[in-house]
């Protein structure tokens, strides 16, 4: 039998034991039953694809059903995780056989315009149709050299475990996440995922703690964090490693950083999920001494082209022509007229004449409004036909809040 014929089909959830072994030996992870079980729990053996040889499981991929949020909208997003073939069976064309599998199945569906993941290497999804579209910046702040303008309201702030403090922080999760573009809704077993605490994750910190912040209007903030103990020959140097921050306004963001970069004998916080548009480079007095490193983000694939680019809305008005090419999935190559603006959008199958030309993989790009237009024009991407239609059409493509994804799932 060759590798094309080697059966795949969509999980049952016997299959969950082998899939979890696959994916802990190819993440190079020890295996840990507490981090088993909870990502047991969002598993979705109907959406997870398996490739099979004989009895063992050589190839799996999975789209987990959540919302996104992006410019303008809440959108159903296909959440593409736990991509792996076996080292046996890899470069033998089973991703690519998964790939499409998985697209053929999201657009039979009909309820997601697109799907969106966290790449494990750059170079694995362009090919499949997937656009870099979100960045973020890890900080690694040098606490004792940023300063933080002094408390003015009233607030008091609440601290406890991540389980005392769930509801709370559910609660701020979903008031802000309408307008945070990158964000992915949570039930409860995404909650426990992103709260899980399995020992054999920490690196010698300590668990996971949660703070909430309550300010003259009530609960209006939380953050998760864990330290790490430390000492050098000069005194104290134990780190803060913040995992989420979460804040409905400046007070609540300025006291929740107040108070994570204030822990006594710590001298670095460490955050890896800033926004490159994050308010704290514009609330510290010191923004050098942030320490920041740009890094990856979501990956956005336009299933449903048409769909997709009319569902979000655009910063300004847009009136404009694309000439798409789409080869992984030719339903959405060809003339698309896209007009919108903030308060609605059609996109629609055309014979006019082209203002641009790209890939259905520069408008997943350019999507989330994080990557511009014109960037992947001057990087020879995106082509202006029609002169004078670029940049509008890159400013319509933007937002007010840059994406920025909270969690890697
Ligand atoms: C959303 C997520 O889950 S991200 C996690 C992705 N998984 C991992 O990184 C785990 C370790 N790696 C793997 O399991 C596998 O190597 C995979 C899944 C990345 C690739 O699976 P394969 O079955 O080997 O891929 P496949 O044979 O279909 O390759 C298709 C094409 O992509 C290329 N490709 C695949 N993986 C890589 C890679 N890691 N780096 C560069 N190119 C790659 C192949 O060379 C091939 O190119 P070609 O068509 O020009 O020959």
């Amino acid at each position: 039998m060759t590798d094309a014929d080697l059966p795949l089909r969509q999980a049952t959830p016997d299959d969950f034991a082998k899939v979890s072994a696959l994916l802990f030996g190819l993440f190079h992870r020890a295996f840990d039953p507490a981090t088993h079980d909870v990502e047991r729990r969002v598993w979705e053996p109907e959406r997870a694809l398996v490739v099979t040889d004989g009895d063992d499981i050589v190839g799996h991929a999975v789209a987990m059903t959540r919302d996104l949020t992006v410019p303008g909208a809440v959108l159903a997003a296909a959440h593409v995780t736990g991509v792996g073939v076996a080292p046996t069976h890899r470069r033998r064309g089973l991703l690519t056989r998964l790939m499409r599998r998985q697209f053929q199945d999201v657009r039979d569906a009909g309820r997601e315009p697109i799907a969106v993941l966290w790449a494990s290497e750059g170079r694995i999804y362009p090919r499949f149709g997937y656009g870099f579209a979100s960045a973020r910046l890890e900080l690694t702040i040098d606490a004792r050299e940023v300063g933080l303008p002094a408390a003015t309201a009233a607030h008091q702030l609440r601290a406890g475990t991540p389980a005392d403090l769930l509801a709370e922080m559910t609660k701020v999760y979903d008031t802000l996440r309408p307008d945070r573009p990158g964000w992915s809704s949570r039930d409860e077993d995404w909650w426990a995922q992103v709260l899980a605490d399995p020992p054999a994750q920490r690196r010698d910190a300590t668990e996971l703690r949660a703070v909430v912040h309550e300010g003259e209007g009530g609960l209006d903030g939380y953050a998760l964090w864990r330290s790490k103990s430390g000492w050098s020959a000069t005194g104290p140097d134990a780190e803060v490693h913040v995992t989420e921050v979460a804040a409905a306004d400046p007070v609540a963001y300025a006291a929740l950083w107040r108070f994570l970069l204030g822990i006594d004998l710590a001298r670095r916080v460490r955050y890896s999920f800033a926004a490159l548009d994050e308010p704290l480079l514009h609330l510290v007095n010191e923004p050098q001494r942030l320490g920041t490193h740009y890094s990856d983000g979501l990956w956005v694939r336009l299933v449903d082209l048409p769909g997709a680019l009319s569902a979000r809305r655009y910063a300004s008005p847009v009136d404009v022509v694309f000439e798409v090419s789409d080869p992984i999935l030719p339903e959405n190559s060809g003339r698309w007229r896209l007009v919108g603006g903030t308060d609605r959008a059609a996109c629609e199958r055309t014979s006019a004449e082209p203002d641009l030309a790209c890939g259905a993989v520069d408008l997943g790009a350019a999507y989330l409004g994080g990557t511009s237009l014109a960037a992947l024009a001057t990087a020879g991407r995106v082509r202006e036909l029609r002169p004078g239609s670029l940049l509008p059409a890159s400013t319509a493509f933007g937002w007010h809040r840059l994406p920025v994804a909270p969690e890697v799932f």
